[in-house]
């Protein structure tokens, strides 16, 4: 089954005639695979998760999760996906336990103490289960944020800016999670970015935008052998700039 299938998805925030945010974008993504979603401030990135995610409703187009029509069905579809952002805050003032409690019930999740013993453990939170959410350190919500992300074993993650704010090491250990986790259960991964190594050494696919449109879709070495480039950083910068009129 496809994990995701998006066809001639277009937002636009302002009256009919204003630029579209997505802009006519169309993919398909491979079961299993871990893919990244790049592109500069402005690109369209969280707009296009935030529809995935059934957030934001599309002004025009399909997105199909797991062989479900997110815009008519997605209440069938949420159950078993997941996602994780650090701009989206869990409630601050329960324990790390108790948010993976409220997040398992709302996902309706089977055994639900032994899947939060189970992703305290994997995450390495144990220790700091009975704290408050809002007494942690960006890594430690970091953590959290993924063990909420993982309460109901999705099929299908999708990660905004899973290492943003970390330090070298942390982010390190997450990128090694998620490898992990993907191998293990055979998830399909979407992430947006802008850590250029992280997705050089996560990512087997790169999907490029820039103001809304999909203006490159390769494997990472393939991008970097087609622009004659030695990191995924160089071929960034001249996507980027190929479209830039002004800093968005
Ligand atoms: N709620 C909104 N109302 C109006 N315009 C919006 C809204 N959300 C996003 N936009 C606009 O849509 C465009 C795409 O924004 P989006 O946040 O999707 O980009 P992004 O690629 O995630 O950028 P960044 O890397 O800076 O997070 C931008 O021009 C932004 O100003």
């Amino acid at each position: 089954m496809i994990p995701l299938r998006v066809t001639d998805l277009v937002k636009r925030f302002g009256p009919p005639g204003t630029p579209a945010a997505v802009d006519e974008l169309s993919f398909t993504i491979a079961p299993g695979s871990i893919t990244a979603l790049l592109g500069g401030n402005g690109a369209g990135k969280t707009t296009t998760i935030s529809m995935l995610l059934g957030l934001l409703t599309p002004t025009s187009g399909q997105i199909e999760v797991l062989g479900i029509d997110m815009v008519r069905n997605r209440y069938a579809a949420l159950p078993r996906l997941n996602f994780s952002s650090p701009y989206v805050e869990l409630p601050f003032r329960l324990t790390v336990r108790q948010n993976l409690a409220v997040y398992g019930r709302l996902y309706n999740v089977p055994r639900l103490k032994e899947r939060i013993d189970e992703v305290l453990e994997d995450l390495s939170l144990t220790a700091l289960r009975d704290r408050p959410l809002g007494s942690l350190s960006a890594g430690q919500k970091t953590r959290a944020g993924l063990a909420k992300a993982l309460i109901n074993q999705p099929e299908l993650l999708l990660l905004d800016e899973p290492t943003a704010s970390l330090d070298p090491d942390t982010g390190d250990w997450v990128r090694t999670y998620l490898a992990q986790f993907q191998a293990k259960t055979g998830a399909t991964l979407l992430l947006a970015s802008h850590n250029m190594g992280e997705v050089e050494r996560l990512a087997d696919r790169v999907l490029m935008m820039r103001a809304g449109k999909l203006v490159d879709d390769d494997t990472p070495a393939g991008l970097i052998a087609r622009y004659g480039r030695t990191t995924l950083e160089e071929v960034f910068l001249d996507i980027a700039r190929a479209g830039r009129t002004e800093p968005a």
